[in-house]
């Protein structure tokens, strides 16, 4: 199982545990760590499994270094049916209206094209005592978990 972490970040906190995560996958496992903002919509492929961490901004807004990727990811029209990933979503519970919502954007929008969400969607409060690394290092062994239980998705070894 090859793995493709990917982030969108405005302060560094996505970035840091994207980062984190990579390292921890490396240890056993193929993976690479990429920023929205060099990734294309077409990239995605049914061959990686994907761990998009992203924050939020604005009010519930992608943070800036996202939108020129998800601004073609919106018009953007495939099948990914074959694609199977995993969020992580930064947030503030400050913000109770908008908590979390800039990552789901690119939730939603995968869901629309037939993409497979696994494991449970991950979520870091800035309120919260908890360092961000920490609280997705510990939701990571699930996904893995659930991601390498998964049949290839092209039937293929
Ligand atoms: C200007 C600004 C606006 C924000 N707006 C929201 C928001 O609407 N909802 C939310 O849950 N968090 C919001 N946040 C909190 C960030 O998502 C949080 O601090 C996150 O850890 C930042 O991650 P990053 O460094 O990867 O960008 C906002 C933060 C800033 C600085």
């Amino acid at each position: 199982m090859k793995f493709t972490v990917l982030y969108g970040s405005e302060s560094g906190n996505s970035e840091l545990i994207a980062q984190d995560l990579g390292a921890k996958l490396q240890e056993e496992h193929e993976a690479e760590v990429k920023d929205l903002q060099d990734f294309e919509p077409a990239e995605f492929t049914a061959e990686q499994f994907y761990i998009i961490v992203c924050s939020t901004h604005g009010e519930g807004e992608l943070p800036n270094t996202a939108l020129p990727f998800f601004e073609k990811f919106k018009s953007f029209e495939a099948d990914l049916s074959g694609v199977r990933y995993a969020m992580f979503g930064l947030g503030d519970t400050f913000y109770e209206e908008t908590y979390s919502q800039g990552s789901e954007h690119i939730d939603n929008r995968l869901a629309e094209l037939g993409a497979t969400r696994v494991g449970e969607y991950g979520r870091h409060d800035a309120s919260s005592w908890d360092l961000p690394s920490d609280v997705a290092l510990e939701w990571l062994p699930e996904i893995v978990a659930a991601a390498t239980s998964l049949a290839p998705a092209n039937g293929g070894n």
